[in-house]
């Protein structure tokens, strides 16, 4: 459904992001992982059309991204972007019909079943206790929630989230990305998440991205990834990769540099 074309960004005399090419497939889940810096950011903006690439190109269904209207990107595209929901004082409820502003007519007007799909999205994130309260007296992780309401009433083709575990305790990291991964499969949703838990891309990913100083410096599914010299070479970090005990998946144990007696 997209193809990445030699894709590069330069700011002034800083490469961010250098020559990245891949396809994505319908259906499957992609995580773009990496250290601080690395260009993940930058990445997914170029993905979802927000940047325009220096040099290179990104296809929608064959189409450049830069040329597709706002509008109509919209309606295909949703991005969840770090702390991504207005601060200003709209109620839960509020926030998540914006998702479907796109979809509206000049006379505020859209299909009749929106109002069933804010409703769906409000339960499904386990909102609807708040939906009443305003956003910008919520919690970081409630604020998150509300984020991937908002995004669940486009109804996206493809779904861009940039960490968006960020500010969840490990119970609402792991609904979250289960919930995404329900969609996924559901609906035949395209999911691209820079994620900076490698156990959870391991899990929820079919394939990994890994960006280190905005080259790509590995690519494919996690089971070819998670090897111990590539977290070394790319994180600096001295890592054990173990299979998961219930379901086989690689998972990564970090061990502290210096020998345990020097620490305590
Ligand atoms: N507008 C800009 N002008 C110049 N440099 C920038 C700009 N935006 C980002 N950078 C630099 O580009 C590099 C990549 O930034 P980016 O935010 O894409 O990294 P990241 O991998 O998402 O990092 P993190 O994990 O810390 O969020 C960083 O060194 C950053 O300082």
């Amino acid at each position: 459904m997209m193809i990445v074309e030699q894709v590069s960004k330069r700011i002034g005399t800083r490469n961010l992001v250098q020559e990245i090419s891949f396809n994505v497939e319908k259906g499957r889940m992609y995580g773009i992982i990496g250290p601080n810096g690395a260009g993940k950011t930058t990445l997914l903006q170029l993905l979802s059309g927000m940047e325009a690439p220096t040099s290179g190109e990104v296809l929608l269904q064959g189409q450049a991204i830069a040329s597709i209207k706002r509008k109509e990107l919209a309606k295909r595209v949703a991005v969840l972007q770090q702390g991504g929901i207005p601060a200003a004082a709209f109620t839960v409820r509020e926030v998540v019909q914006m998702g479907r502003f796109p979809f509206q007519n000049w006379l505020g007007e859209e299909r009749s079943d929106s109002e069933q799909l804010i409703h769906d999205a409000i339960e499904t994130m386990g909102l609807t206790a708040i939906a009443h309260r305003q956003v910008d007296q919520l919690s970081g992780g409630e604020r998150q929630r509300v984020a991937l309401a908002k995004v669940m009433v486009q109804e996206p083709e493809l779904l861009l989230l940039d960490e968006p575990t960020t500010y969840l305790d490990i119970g609402y990291q792991v609904q979250l990305l289960d919930t995404v991964k329900r969609w996924q499969q559901d609906r035949q949703l395209t999911v691209i998440a820079v994620l900076h838990d490698l156990n959870l891309a391991a899990h929820y990913c079919d394939e990994l991205l890994v960006l280190h100083e905005g080259r790509m410096a590995a690519y494919g599914p996690p089971s070819g990834i998670m090897k111990p010299e590539l977290i070394l070479g790319v994180f600096g970090a001295k890592a054990v990769i173990l299979p998961h005990p219930e379901t086989g998946v690689p998972q990564l144990l970090l061990a502290p540099s210096v020998p345990p007696s020097e620490i305590r």
